[in-house]
């Protein structure tokens, strides 16, 4: 398995304060890997550490396959990122932004611009200088710098924030290309959940400084949001069935909503049926229910443990 990123018990001390905690995490190529967490649970550290603006207090990073060393300037020169607000030459246009970026970064493929500034749709802006453009432009302005050099991992803190519906689908749908068409590895931050939901290949959820999942999105759909719905009237009944008839213990009785659920994963419908039916308890109504992901990562973030 080739991986870009894996980190081993990553872990940053600012006064006394642990931010960052034994974090390990597993950036495989060719993914787009969603960072998850609340304002202030350490992605940004973290992506500071990765892209050595920051140096660790403990653990390691191994970047390309390769374990960084204390400057690792080769490493860099193969990563594009926008951390935290990306800064410009505000009286200038995008073209001279990235002329002068490109400069500094000794890259010299004066064809790189234009092709760059049509992959983020920001041609028609050539007469416009950076301070009268939209947070949408100067968003994607950033991706264009930090994708311009052609890197082959993309590290995005949080680069969809404040943007509206349209701005975020656009960008929404550059990180696609970026990634299925060009081959580029993302690593993007969000604290919301349905930001990078559609596009994550895999999500790592971190709260409190602690990486509390990481698992691939298939994964998280098909095993973690589903229970049983039943709906009964008699509800005390049916409940002593599951209880005692075939010991199940991890249900809930809403009798708001005349319904149960359940959420043992190893009962089959079928013997749920079965043997309501053995107790003479009528089933109005009986099918699999998705948890909402949002419910799901909420609980995993304010449980804040690393077994759910
Ligand atoms: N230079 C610093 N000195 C002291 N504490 C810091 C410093 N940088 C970050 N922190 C603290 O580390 C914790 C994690 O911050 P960080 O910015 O990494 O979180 P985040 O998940 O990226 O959140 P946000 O989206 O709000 O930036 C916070 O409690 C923050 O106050």
């Amino acid at each position: 398995m080739a991986y870009i990123l894996r980190t081993h018990q990553l872990t940053k001390v600012y006064r006394g304060e642990e931010v960052v905690s034994e974090v390990s995490m597993n950036i495989r190529r060719g993914e787009i890997y969603g960072f998850l967490g609340p304002n202030g649970a350490g992605k940004t550290t973290i992506m500071k550490m990765i892209t050595n603006l920051v140096k660790p207090s403990g653990g390691e990073i191994e970047i390309f396959e390769e374990k960084v060393k204390d400057t690792f300037y080769e490493q860099l020169k193969r990563m594009g990122s926008i951390i935290e607000y990306p800064i410009f030459y505000e009286k200038l246009t995008a073209r001279k932004n990235l002329e002068i970026h490109c400069e500094y970064m000794g890259y010299y493929d004066k064809k790189a611009i234009s092709e760059t500034l049509k992959l983020v749709n920001l041609v028609n802006a050539d007469n416009k200088s950076v301070k009268d453009f939209s947070l949408g432009m100067k968003q994607r302005l950033g991706i264009a710098r930090a994708i311009i050099t052609k890197p082959e991992f993309l590290i995005l803190d949080e680069p969809v924030n404040g943007l509206d519906p349209v701005g975020m689908h656009e960008i929404r749908d550059l990180f696609i290309k970026l990634s299925r068409q060009y081959g580029i590895t993302l690593l993007i931050s969000s604290h919301n959940l349905a930001e990078i939901e559609q596009i994550a290949d895999t999500i790592g959820v971190i709260s409190k400084g602690k990486l509390i999942k990481e698992a691939s999105m298939e994964e998280i759909r098909s095993t973690h949001t589903v229970h049983l719905e039943m709906s009964v009237k008699d509800y005390p009944k049916a409940a002593f069935v599951l209880e005692n008839e075939l010991k199940l213990h991890n249900f809930l009785v809403k009798e708001d909503k005349g319904i149960i659920q359940i959420y043992e994963d190893y009962i089959s419908q079928n013997d749920i049926i079965q043997s309501m039916n053995q107790n003479q308890v009528e089933i109005q109504s009986i099918h699999h229910k998705k948890q909402p992901l949002e419910d799901y990562f909420l609980q995993l973030i304010e449980g804040g443990q690393s077994n759910v």
